[in-house]
């Protein structure tokens, strides 16, 4: 078998990889330095002068942070000790023994992309958690919480979608349920367009009424192997014995807007007993900016509940039934947080690895999934998703994604060539999206 093809990296001056390291990442560690300084006062009320010495060490140590990125110095190992420090550590050995002597250290702009990227949200949580008493606090909730009261009329015609079509959906025919699911898929894929990272932290919420965009968008799908989804589902369904016993996952990446469309397709996956239960899997830290974590997940579905409109209670008080009627299994792992590549699972998280092969479909949200998935290599356009997945086949498996980094599989011969002729930045704008199906062999 041939080597897989090289890391992105910031090393290549003008790439993707490149600019977010430069430009991006030290806007979001500002950001969340700044959003530090702006609850001072609270930090004070609630811990009095310990609250604002913490405060003060964080945003000496994320500062420290912030200069060690902006002059590519070398990657230092962490300092705490939190269940994954030293597998952490073993990576960047790891990383270190890839380099050749005269290569010096793996730093900031000389080392794969995705491993440095990952690096940076890890230290963001080192520094957090060495002060206390406020090392529990979210740089980033503030900003989730942002994108959800932003989002809120988008949020509320989508629960008016799911109430109505959850009254009528014993009367669905089977062409109209698969059209429903097509719908919700595509929601949740749109969903993933309103992420954090990509904009620095800034507003990113979904103001406008996706439910009635999606024919306008479907040219910007550019796998849909959505078909494959509805194969897999219709069999198990009729065959009435294994539907009850049919387990989804989702791989969960953002929250606000974003959860709320997962949690809506989650809703119906079971209304329309296509699955018996969804397991969630998401963040046990604050991560790239708006990814969920128990907190969110919590938080949103009682925001739902809370927010004054009838039909979105009727779809908060519903959620919670399936968290406490164990429908909705919500779980977390570290190993979501380690830089590793997905086809390092079985060994680095054989227990992970083991709970998801017992999933009949596993869907993947967002960019960094897809990253990981693909190891974040330079794959041809060409390359086969199966191939790229370099052995990761825990169960048949779809990644939801919306573009937002220079790594695309799958694609037909010349596909990528006409994109990049009608649209350069195809690859990073996050206005193109893909469904792309993997199964075991
Ligand atoms: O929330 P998502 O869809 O995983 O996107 C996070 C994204 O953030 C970025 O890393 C930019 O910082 C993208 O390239 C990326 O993968
Ligand atoms: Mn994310």
């Amino acid at each position: 078998m041939a080597e897989p093809p090289a890391f992105l990296s910031a090393q290549d001056v003008g790439s993707f990889a490149y600019l977010t390291m430069k430009d991006r990442a030290p806007q979001i560690l500002t950001k969340a330095i700044d959003t530090l300084h702006r609850h001072k006062n609270e930090f004070f009320e609630k811990h009095g002068e310990k609250g604002m010495e913490a405060e003060k060490k964080a945003i000496s140590l994320l500062s420290k942070l912030r200069n060690e990125l902006q002059t590519d110095k070398p990657i230092n190992p962490l300092v705490d000790k939190c269940i994954d420090t030293d597998i952490w550590n073993q990576y960047l050995e790891y990383q270190q023994s890839l380099l050749s002597e005269s290569d010096g250290k793996p730093s900031w702009f000389h080392s794969p992309w995705l491993f440095v990227e990952c690096y940076m949200y890890r230290r963001i949580h080192e520094a957090i958690i060495q002060c206390p008493p406020i090392d529990d606090f979210d740089v980033f909730r503030e900003c989730k919480d942002k994108n959800f009261f932003e989002s809120q009329e988008s949020i509320s015609i989508l629960c008016t979608h799911l109430q109505q079509l959850t009254r009528s959906i014993e009367d669905l025919d089977e062409n109209q349920l698969k059209s429903e699911f097509f719908k919700l898929l595509q929601i949740s894929l749109w969903g993933n367009k309103c992420d954090l990272s990509l904009s620095g932290g800034k507003s990113s919420s979904q103001k406008t009424d996706v439910v009635s965009s999606l024919e306008d968008l479907k040219p910007f799908i550019v796998v849909n192997e959505l078909e494959h989804l509805w194969t897999l589902l219709s069999r198990y369904r009729k065959t009435r014995a294994k539907a009850s016993a049919v387990r989804m996952d989702i791989v969960l990446d953002n929250s606000g807007f974003e959860l709320v469309t997962d949690l809506v397709l989650a809703d119906f996956l079971l209304s329309s007993k296509l699955a018996a239960e969804i397991h969630f899997h998401g963040k046990t830290i604050p991560w790239f900016v708006s990814d969920t974590t128990l907190h969110d997940f919590s938080w949103v579905i009682e925001q739902v509940k809370h927010c004054g409109d009838k039909l979105m209670f009727q779809c908060g008080v519903g959620w919670e039934n399936h968290v406490k009627m164990g429908r909705w299994a919500y779980h977390d792992h570290v190993f979501w947080t380690l830089p590793h590549a997905y086809c390092s699972m079985p060994q680095v998280a054989p227990d992970l690895y083991a709970e998801l092969q017992k999933s009949c479909l596993i869907l993947f949200k967002g960019d960094l999934n897809y990253r990981k998935l693909t190891g974040d290599r330079k794959w041809e356009f060409t390359t086969p998703f199966h191939q790229a997945l370099e052995g990761f086949h825990p169960a048949p498996l779809c990644s939801i994604r919306t573009l937002k980094a220079e790594v695309q599989v799958g694609l037909q011969p010349g596909q990528a060539e006409q994109l990049t002729a009608s649209e350069p930045n195809w690859l990073t704008t996050g206005k193109y999206g893909i469904f792309q199906f993997d199964s075991p062999l």
